[in-house]
């Protein structure tokens, strides 16, 4: 059996997070959440930059319950490369209520891209913060892109802010819809009017089939407050980013908790407390619907829409 030491400052998951406040709206999906083995049933990938702490699918089904979510998506996590097998498992077992965005390199095959469809993928991701992955060519990507669009499937991309004019003739050539992750990364300490949010705005509303998860505010905040400890206006230097997405674009957005939470360096957020930061940046009952139920199922369970 294989044995996995943590990265050094790994921090797991909250142990024990609060019942949030907020009442989510029947039919809620985190779009947005990772399984990590368990390693000694699903082994970290050779090439991976980290190595988390067990969270399995039997976890993230409680939390998903104990928050009050009807389904999740998860994504697949670079701590395990292109082998989906640990994300795959967790769709299976879901019964229906997971759908995944897979990682896959360009050797892969119809019939295994058929089978991944079958067992629930309907994305793929595409990685480029440094600290995260390897460098793969654009070529490559957009040979995959063409190959997973046949299977109706969109592209995820994880980015930051400083890459976006670099990546942007690469993002608009995409022939899927494209989903950014955490907002594409801005860095909150600029200004919300600034140049650097201004480009992604522009990227959102010059490009429909973009849409944008308003997620990860306790990666993205400078100031906090942290979710923990009873703070229920957590991560408020991120709200007016999140929240000007969300009324722009109300039917291009997604939210996910990111649970559990990979390479956070400072601080473990109480997820029921993140779960109360939704209402700040989506102030109306039907722009929760919309983020929340709405659009997620548009996107990953377009059949029972
Ligand atoms: O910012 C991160 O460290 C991070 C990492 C991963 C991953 O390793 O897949 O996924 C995320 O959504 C965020």
């Amino acid at each position: 059996m294989m044995e996995f030491v943590k990265t050094p400052g790994w921090l797991d998951w909250h142990p024990d997070p609060s019942t949030p406040r907020f009442q989510l709206p029947a039919g809620a999906v985190d779009a947005h959440c990772h399984v990590f083995g368990p390693g000694a049933e699903f082994p970290f990938a050779a090439e991976r930059k980290y190595t988390p702490c067990d969270a399995g699918k039997a976890q993230l089904f409680a939390l998903r319950d104990h928050l009050g979510f009807s389904r999740n998506v998860i994504v697949q996590a670079t701590c395990h490369g292109a082998d989906n097998r640990a994300m795959i498992d967790a769709c299976i077992a879901s019964g229906g209520k997971a759908r995944g965005v897979a990682t896959v390199r360009r050797g892969i095959g119809d019939q295994e891209l058929q089978q991944l469809h079958d067992a629930g993928v309907r994305g793929v991701r595409f990685n480029f913060v440094k600290r995260l992955v390897d460098f793969t060519p654009k070529d490559e990507l957009m040979e995959i892109a063409g190959r997973i669009a046949r299977f109706g499937w969109h592209v995820v991309i994880y980015f930051e802010a400083q890459d976006l004019p670099e990546l942007w003739d690469f993002f608009t050539a995409l022939p899927t819809k494209v989903v950014v992750d955490h907002m594409g990364r801005p860095d909150v300490r600029k200004p919300v009017d600034g140049e650097e949010f201004a480009l992604f705005m522009k990227f959102m509303r010059e490009n429909p089939q973009v849409w944008s998860k308003v997620s990860c505010p306790e990666r993205l905040s400078v100031r906090g407050p942290r979710a923990l400890n009873g703070e229920r206006e957590a991560y408020r230097d991120v709200v007016p980013f999140a929240r000007r997405i969300v009324e722009e674009f109300p039917d291009r957005v997604l939210w996910g908790t990111d649970w559990p939470h990979p390479n956070l360096k400072d601080h473990m957020p109480d997820d029921g407390l993140l779960v109360d930061f939704i209402p700040h940046i989506a102030p109306t009952a039907e722009l929760q619907r919309k983020l929340l139920v709405d659009n997620p199922m548009r996107l990953y369970w377009p059949e029972e829409v």
